[in-house]
């Protein structure tokens, strides 16, 4: 399973039952709430990452990405894009960037 197999699976449900599918559901519920919803896991991912609990944190990290992923096709913009922006990142210092601006 990759991020783009997962974004993909959201996609598609885009288009599915909100009664039998949980994404459906959220995006039915529009773009604000995928947004709170992305807060909150982000949120106990924190928690997890302040107590030191590596398994939940592992655990509250991948719905971190499933959400932030529904969020992102909430709004139409694609993981591809997103990756591209990280790539055009590449080789250059969080510290150089930083200072260079
Ligand atoms: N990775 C996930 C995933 N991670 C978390 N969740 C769901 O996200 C929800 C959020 O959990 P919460 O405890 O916050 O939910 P809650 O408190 O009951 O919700 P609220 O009452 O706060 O609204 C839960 O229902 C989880 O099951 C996910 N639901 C789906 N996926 C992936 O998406 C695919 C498609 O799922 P469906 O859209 O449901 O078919 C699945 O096969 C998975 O690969």
């Amino acid at each position: 399973m990759t991020l783009d197999d997962l974004a993909a699976t959201i996609a598609a449900r885009k288009t599915a039952d909100p009664d039998s599918s949980w994404t459906a559901k959220l995006l039915s519920k529009g773009p604000e709430k995928c947004a709170e919803k992305f807060g909150e896991e982000a949120v106990e991912a924190i928690i997890e990452a302040v107590k030191g609990d590596r398994a939940g944190l592992t655990s509250e990290a991948a719905d971190v990405l499933y959400h932030l992923l529904v969020m992102l096709a909430a709004r139409d913009v694609d993981l591809a894009d997103v990756m591209a922006e990280l790539q055009s990142r590449q080789g250059t210092s969080g510290i150089a960037e930083k200072a260079a601006r």
